[in-house]
């Protein structure tokens, strides 16, 4: 298969400096990315899936030439983007998360052909660049008013447009539904998923485990700057298999109780969520089969002077080979 985009061993450290009173500055150095690879194939939708300060904004950076790395190398169809910056990167078209450069006090149609003139369209080819994308983004309609006067899920699609509007068969999505409403993040996926359909390549990050679920062909989870795990959501779900999982939901839980539970043989992971709206606590348990571990955990939540509140054996989610992985939730 051909690749669309290749990421070789690829590190972004950085050096922050701490004055100390009486003392030379301290240096200290922190691992953004460490020893990132991967590829994309072409025409994939390549999910780059983890939580806050994983590294993705800062691997989508490098990749679009907007950070240097501290060593190893990327391409893009092809072409380093190092080395031969203006070729690979006229391949790709990026939306980074929280995207300022979408003026407001213009309307749709005039940011998109001020950015479709940036990649050096004639009048008329930003013209009619820019009114596709307006199509495709169902903007038509509003296209001549004020972004300022836009809903939020509107603005993330003159983003989108941006985007869109070099024609690049690669796509860089960092975060694209962060901050949606559910309808409004539902209508982009399907934007994300005609994209795909055009034969396009796009690689999405994103830390909403069901977005990665629907868009990936395969999904890279990433965590403190390394890559913990790389394959299609079905091959990552299904090696979870052999490991049980089940959520008990209790009336209070402390770290006493997620402690003991974790001493107990058997079990792999804890991980304690509150659930506001029904004022109870959810323990997401990974288990090795067996009914004894059960009545362990039974008796556990019994000694500490909890009250179990229901119990249910899961079908694994993405969420599971997350925890399983890391320890941790993905929305820790
Ligand atoms: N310019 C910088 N200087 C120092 N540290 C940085 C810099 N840019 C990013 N970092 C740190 O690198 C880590 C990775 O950041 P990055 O923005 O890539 O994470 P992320 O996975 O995109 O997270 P989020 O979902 O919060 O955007 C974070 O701990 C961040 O604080």
């Amino acid at each position: 298969m051909e690749k669309a985009v290749e990421v070789k061993n690829l590190k972004k450290y950085f050096i922050s400096e701490k004055k100390k009173l009486f003392k030379k500055t301290e240096k200290k150095e922190f691992k953004a990315v460490d020893d990132v690879s991967f590829h994309i194939n072409k025409g994939e939708i390549f999910g780059l899936l983890g939580p806050n300060g994983a590294g993705k904004t800062t691997t989508i950076k490098m990749i679009t030439g907007l950070l240097r790395p501290t060593s190893g190398s990327v391409t893009v169809m092809g072409k380093d983007v190092d080395k031969n910056p203006m070729e690979a990167l006229s391949n790709i078209g990026t939306v980074l998360a929280g995207d300022r450069s979408i003026y407001w006090k213009l309307s749709a149609r005039e940011n998109l052909e001020y950015f479709a003139a940036l990649y050096g369209c004639n009048k008329k080819e930003a013209k009619e660049r820019t009114q596709k994308v307006l199509d495709r983004l169902g903007l038509s309609d509003k296209a001549d008013e004020l972004v300022e006067k836009y809903s939020t899920g509107m603005k993330q699609k003159v983003a989108l447009g941006k985007a869109l509007i070099p024609n690049a068969p690669v796509v860089l999505l960092d975060e694209p539904t962060l901050g949606l409403d559910p309808q409004a993040a539902i209508n982009l996926r399907e934007i994300i998923l005609e994209i795909k359909n055009e034969g396009r390549t796009v690689l999405l990050t994103t830390h909403y485990m069901e977005e990665a679920d629907f868009l990936s062909d395969r999904i890279a989870i990433i965590d403190g700057g390394k890559i913990i795990a790389l394959d299609t959501p079905e091959n990552l779900k299904r090696k979870l298999n052999q490991v049980k999982t089940l959520n008990v939901e209790v009336d209070s839980s402390d770290k006493k109780l997620l402690d003991e539970i974790k001493e107990i043989k058997d079990i792999e992971n804890v991980v304690s969520k509150y659930d506001e709206a029904g004022r109870r606590y959810i323990l997401n348990i990974h288990h090795m089969d067996g009914d004894v571990v059960i009545q362990k955990i039974i008796d556990c939540v019994s000694n500490n002077n909890k009250k179990i509140l229901s119990m249910n054996v899961k079908e694994p989610s993405l969420e599971d080979v997350f925890i399983h992985l890391t320890g941790k939730s993905l929305r820790d």
